[in-house]
């Protein structure tokens, strides 16, 4: 019997990442005991109810007592309040990873609980996959299947700690990446976090047209499509809004001035400017966006 990737792997926020994470790693095995831990205890309890962890502390500095794996699966917002309340209970050479859909804030939390030098097994990460459905009974084995994971490794990163969140990863079905920090924001600001402020801000918009929202009744399949993110959780992305402040407002302003200019060839009448980027719009979705799941 192979060693396990990971003894005892504690998961801080067991929701649709973490408790994904956790079904993935019990389905293709090398790993031994995973413990959870979050406010909720509602959900930890079901978790253990559903085979997904083994047990379950609502107190992190006891969850990570005694891991050789940690993984923080809450909103960005809560991860540097949770580094701070594990940082003293550690085990020595433990891997320590997270979730967040931003990564310069997350490093950023590290180093102000860390400082300038981070432990050699803290190793961030982002699973480029998920719902917009979330808690525990959301969650999924084959959630990461053939999705990406970026891991953004700190200079101070150990190789072999990086090599573990990898396998560990590569474990669940996933394709690993890495990027530094500020390139995985500027990338997931465009192709994530801008996306699901449009659709917010759109079905806040029809919402807000008519008091009695009866303009719902009359949305088809398109609306459906292009909204379904709208109905993810607001606290997480209201963290990530926040965290990944910068490159948002960088992308936003771009998008506003293409809007813009849309606007203006509408008001001119300008069908050739809108046919040119409905056009190059189509290229590229049809040619990128279905092989990015290659
Ligand atoms: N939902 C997605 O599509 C998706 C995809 C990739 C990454 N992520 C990232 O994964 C993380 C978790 O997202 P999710 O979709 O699993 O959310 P979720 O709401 O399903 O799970 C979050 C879990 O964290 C717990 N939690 C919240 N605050 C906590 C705290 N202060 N201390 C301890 N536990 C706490 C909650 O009780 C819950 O169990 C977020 O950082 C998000 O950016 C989400
Ligand atoms: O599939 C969805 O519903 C998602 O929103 C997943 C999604 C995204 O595609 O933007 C959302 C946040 C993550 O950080 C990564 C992936």
């Amino acid at each position: 019997m192979s060693e396990p990737l990971v003894r005892r792997l504690a998961i801080i926020g067991v929701g649709l990442i973490g408790g994904s994470l956790a079904r993935a790693l019990r389905v293709a095995g090398g790993v031994g005991e995973i413990v959870g831990c979050g406010r909720d205890e509602g959900q930890l309890v079901r978790a253990v109810e559903l085979g997904i962890i083994d047990r379950y502390s609502t107190d992190p500095a006891e969850a990570v007592g005694g891991a050789d794996g940690v993984v923080i699966g809450t909103p960005v917002g809560a991860m540097e309040s949770i580094l701070e309340a594990i940082r003293p209970h550690l085990a020595d050479g433990a891997i320590i990873t997270d979730v967040g859909s931003t990564k310069g804030s997350v490093v950023a939390a590290a180093h102000r609980v860390f400082g300038s030098r981070c432990p050699p097994g803290f190793v961030p990460g982002h699973p480029i996959a998920g719902t917009e459905r979330n808690g525990v009974e959301a969650s999924f084995a084959e959630l990461f299947q053939r999705r990406r994971v970026i891991l953004t490794p700190l200079p101070e990163s150990d190789a072999g700690a990086t090599a573990a969140v990898r396998a560990m990863w590569e474990k669940t079905g996933a394709v690993v990446e890495t990027m530094t920090p500020q390139h995985h924001d500027e990338v997931f600001a465009a192709t994530s976090h801008l996306p699901h402020l449009l659709a917010y801000s759109l079905v806040n918009t029809l919402a807000t047209l008519d008091e009695k929202v009866e303009i719902f009744r009359y949305a088809a399949g398109g609306f459906r499509d292009f909204t379904r993110i709208a109905s993810s959780n607001p606290r997480m992305w209201h963290d990530i809004s926040l965290a990944n402040r910068d490159a948002l407002l960088k992308v936003m302003d771009r998008f506003e001035g293409d809007l813009h200019q849309m606007r203006q060839a509408i008001e001119a009448g300008d069908g050739d400017y809108l046919l040119e980027v409905f056009t190059r719009a189509k290229e590229a979705r049809d040619c990128f966006v279905d092989k990015a799941e290659e």
